[in-house]
């Protein structure tokens, strides 16, 4: 956020004050290597009253071997102290969830803030969709920024890539595999799917917790909110209807600009995919009626 000057007022909030204090002085210390003028201190949940944006990460992280909905009854408490606070203060902008299990918390927060749905969404598998950008920009070597190609469903293990959508550039994955038989095979694109689905255990396995990815996925998020861009990500955010789904909040392409998800771009997805879907959304729907709200 400091890096890519994309705000000019940055407050941070925690429970643990210490935390804040030294996470805001620390930041601090970089605006001079910046060109950005920001504001940055740690605050109070009355510091959100005009706040554009409400990014919540706060909460239980993963320990190593853990997986994402182990977190859900300790961060709906955590959500329970945070989001009804942030909407006394007569915030009126937009929740952007990165908690983990992310599709559920956004849900929690839509459900105790009683927001509209455009301005209640997750990162969901933005940062999925960038592992998965990278991890083919690699193997066919091109820029992951002309890999046309999303994760869908739950940020988690019945997360899956509608292959059928994939592009290189305008010419389909498929379409390359078939072409090329001798140099790309089907088994690596099965390999690299499978590896974007555990790049977070590995990460927290190495090192403890993921910071970078998904810091940067949250600063593409917020530009596209506080710069009014229109871009397609992959947020988590109610499906409404799309997908045959009403209430799931899941990821997929959507348009986000500064009213939140102005709308959702339904795929044409294949049967075999529709499936997939419907498996994560059933799997996310069994996690949120297991918390009590
Ligand atoms: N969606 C995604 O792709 C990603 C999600 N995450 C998730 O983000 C969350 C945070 O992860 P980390 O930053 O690694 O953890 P962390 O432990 O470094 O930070 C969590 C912070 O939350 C604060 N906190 C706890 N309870 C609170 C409360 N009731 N009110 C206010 N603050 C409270 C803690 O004091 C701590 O400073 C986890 O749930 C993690 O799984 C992390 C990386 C990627
Ligand atoms: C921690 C997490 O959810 C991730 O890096 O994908």
């Amino acid at each position: 956020s400091l890096n890519q000057n994309l705000c000019d007022e940055f407050v941070l909030i925690d429970i643990n004050k210490e935390r804040a204090i030294g996470e805001a002085m620390d930041l601090n210390h970089g605006l001079a290597f910046s060109n950005s003028s920001m504001k940055i201190y740690s605050g109070e949940y009355t510091h959100c009253s005009n706040a554009d944006i409400v990014v919540i990460c706060a909460g239980a992280p993963q320990k190593s071997g853990e997986k994402r909905p182990e977190l859900l009854k300790k961060n709906t408490e955590v959500f329970k102290s945070i989001v009804a606070p942030v909407c006394e203060s007569g915030f009126k902008g937009i929740f952007l969830v990165a908690t983990n299990p992310v599709d559920v918390m956004t849900r929690v927060t839509a459900k105790i803030s009683g927001f509209p749905k455009s301005r209640v969404f997750g990162t969901g598998t933005t940062l999925d969709s960038a592992r998965l950008r990278y991890l083919l920009g690699d193997y066919f070597g091109i820029n992951p920024r002309s890999v046309h190609a999303y994760v869908m469903g739950e940020h988690g293990d019945t997360e899956f890539v509608p292959w059928s959508q994939a592009l290189l550039s305008t010419k389909l994955v498929d379409d390359v595999l078939q072409d090329n038989p001798n140099t790309f095979k089907k088994r690596d694109i099965e390999r690299i799917e499978a590896e974007v689905r555990n790049s977070a255990y590995k990460i927290i396995d190495a090192k403890g917790a993921t910071y970078y990815g998904i810091g940067m996925a949250i600063v593409q998020i917020c530009r596209a909110i506080l710069q009014n861009e229109n871009s397609v990500l992959t947020v988590s955010c109610c499906l409404n209807g799309c997908y045959n789904q009403e209430k799931i909040y899941a990821g997929t392409p959507a348009i986000i600009n500064q009213s939140g998800v102005k709308s959702l771009i339904e795929l044409s997805l294949t049967d075999t995919e529709m499936k997939k879907l419907q498996e994560s959304c059933d799997a996310l729907e069994d996690y949120f009626k297991s918390i009590k709200m």
